[in-house]
């Protein structure tokens, strides 16, 4: 049996929180039996079901009450308050594209004259309602039926409604007698309605198959503007490397996250109301979520929450290539995952469809963590072989007494072009985050007949997630032990002193990463020569080349011929050099 509360289905106890009233035992009666009324489905509302509603809303001392019909005129949901007080929850919401309403209507009761209020038509964007329907109840004139019982006088109507894409979100109607609005169309209404969202949608082009989000930054006091929106643009970027689409960005300034929704409750609003409509049905964080956040934060806006490591960790699935990448990035995703899975899962279950939202039961989940459990041990083990695997081809590498330098820096500094230039090789290399998973190795003959081995290794980021890097730590193990790193730096980016300095503090935190480092300017076709002077300057000891144009590749090969030279000395002072610093790994 339906109950007047829906939402949490503790009967009125709700309401007397929202209005400070309790209702009496009739009164509870009189709403429960609006869920046994039916309208024609072409209705919007009738003149009985509006006048029934205004006497119950005078029985109650005028507090208002929103009732909530489907599509075939049967009551849903009845609720003592307004329409933003008595909401349905988002994931209670049937799941519909941008181009669909909810296939549900509001009828509310309000004493005052005035259409409804700003908070009522947010609620309804919110829920995609198909109308909104403002009964004004009269304080004075209701009449009395000979029984005694008030009919309630409904003085004047409302009717409001979502826009497509126009200046306003949605339209409000003048105010209008009963009678006429009783006369209005429901079926007309909606299609008509359906018709211009979905035209709408084929305007803007929305590719259905891609997910489409919504960017969401956090300025903490201290944080610079051009900070956060580099932290976004870096976002955007990432979200399109796993092949989303971003739609638009929103942020707030604020000391310091909201604990439980990282962004205010009013933003959090105002950001429910843009995946409406737009039609998003993703929303990305540049930061890490806990499980709670993620919890609430869905079941505030009805679409997937993720944060920016999960995205990383996305983009890394679907570019891992090779056993060692994929397995190396399964170990991540589900090191990720383990403490995560109690919260996803259960709000987003009744969404259905798409990644991270089909919540298994609770026991399953306990399952699913044991099993989970067992194949991480599983990976761990096998990544640890990988691992040993690496160690003795460095050690082979190191035998041959060729000293081996990695080229390391930021995701798309350009050093899969440098190695490829360099060595007439094909590695892969794409204006992409995260092209190179995988460590590749080759050989490079020196003009004075020299050679060294070139490393080129997984791109960095700032706040890599913590589960990528005990991951890739074999990869990184390539760098660790190299004799000497390239740290290539793409000086066409925007934030080409901020990347160095992400290098630069990954590289102090791994404590074998000891070779001397070479600073390498690259891209310098795309930048004013003269403000390149300026750079020079800043850093007398770099290099400056492009790799694409091969501009200054031979005082790279001039610089790394010296290096190889110092390296060899080396080598030949210290024949212990590669053991020992294989038995500091083993501990
Ligand atoms: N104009 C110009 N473009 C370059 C230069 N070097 C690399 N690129 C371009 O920059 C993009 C990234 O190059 P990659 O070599 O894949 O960069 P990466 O550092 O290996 O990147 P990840 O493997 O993703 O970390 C590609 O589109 C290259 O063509 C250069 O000197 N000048
Ligand atoms: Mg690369």
């Amino acid at each position: 049996m339906p109950r007047v509360s829906t939402a949490s289905n503790q009967p009125s106890q709700r309401f007397a929180n929202a209005h400070g009233k309790g209702l009496k035992p009739y009164q509870q009666k009189q709403l429960q039996r609006l869920y046994q009324l039916r309208l024609p489905p072409s209705s919007l509302v009738t003149v009985e079901f509006a006048q029934r509603l205004g006497s119950i809303c005078q029985e109650l001392d005028y507090q208002p009450i929103s009732v909530y019909l489907n599509r075939r005129g049967q009551v849903i949901r009845v609720g003592v308050g307004s329409p933003f007080e008595t909401q349905i929850p988002a994931w209670e919401l049937p799941r519909q594209g941008a181009e669909r309403l909810s296939g549900i209507r509001c009828i509310t009761t309000q004493t005052g004259l005035e259409g409804p209020g700003q908070k009522a038509l947010t609620a309804m964007a919110l829920q995609r309602l198909d109308a909104l329907i403002t009964l004004s109840v009269s304080k004075s004139s209701g009449h009395l039926r000979r029984g005694g019982t008030a009919t309630g006088f409904i003085e004047r109507a409302y009717l409001a409604h979502l826009l497509p894409n126009g200046d306003s979100r949605w339209l409000v109607s003048d105010p209008l007698p009963l009678g006429l609005l009783a006369e209005q169309d429901l079926q007309e209404l909606v299609e008509a309605l359906e018709d211009q969202f979905r035209r709408q949608l084929t305007v803007r082009q929305v590719d259905l198959d891609q997910d489409r989000a919504i960017l969401v930054g956090l300025q903490e006091s201290g944080q610079s503007s051009e900070d956060l929106m580099d932290v976004l643009t870096e976002l955007g970027r990432l979200v399109e490397t796993a092949g989303g689409q971003v739609l638009q960005t929103l942020w707030q300034k604020r000391e310091g996250p909201s604990s439980g929704t990282v962004i205010g409750s009013g933003k959090v609003q105002e950001l429910a109301l843009l995946v409406q409509d737009l039609g998003a049905n993703l929303v990305v964080f540049d930061r890490e979520l806990t499980p709670s956040q993620v919890r609430s934060l869905e079941a505030a806006v009805g679409v997937r929450v993720v944060d920016r490591s999960e995205v990383i960790l996305d983009i890394f699935a679907q570019r891992a290539r090779t056993r060692a990448g994929k397995l190396q990035v399964e170990l991540a995703q589900l090191e990720y995952l383990l403490p995560r899975l109690a919260g996803r899962g259960r709000t987003m279950s009744r969404l259905g469809g798409g990644i991270g939202t089909r919540g298994p039961g609770e026991t399953q989940l306990e399952m699913e963590r044991r099993a989970i459990q067992r194949r991480i041990s599983k990976l761990r083990q096998q990544v640890q072989e990988l691992r040993n695997h690496r160690q003795r081809l460095r050690q082979r590498r190191e035998g041959s007494q060729i000293p081996v330098v990695a080229i390391v820096g930021y995701t798309n500094a350009g050093k899969s072009t440098l190695l490829n230039t360099l060595t007439h090789s094909e590695v892969y290399a794409a204006d992409q985050l995260f092209a190179t998973l995988d460590p590749t190795t080759r050989r490079l003959n020196l003009p004075n007949h020299q050679a060294v081995l070139l490393t080129d290794t997984v791109g960095f980021l700032t706040e890599l997630p913590e589960q990528l890097v005990d991951a890739f730590q074999a990869t990184l193990e390539e760098v660790t032990e190299a004799d000497a790193l390239l740290h290539v730096v793409d000086l066409s980016h925007p934030n080409w002193e901020g990347q160095i300095a992400a290098v630069e503090k990954l590289l102090d935190e791994m404590p074998l990463a000891t070779g001397p480092r070479q600073l390498v300017f690259n891209k310098i076709d795309r930048v004013d020569p003269e403000w390149l002077e300026d750079v020079r300057l800043l850093y007398p000891k770099a290099l400056f080349v492009s790799s694409t144009t091969g501009e200054n590749l031979d005082q790279l090969r001039h610089t790394l011929m010296n290096l190889a030279l110092a390296l060899g000395m080396k080598g030949g002072e210290d024949p212990d050099r590669c053991s020992s610093s294989l038995a500091g790994e083993r501990n």
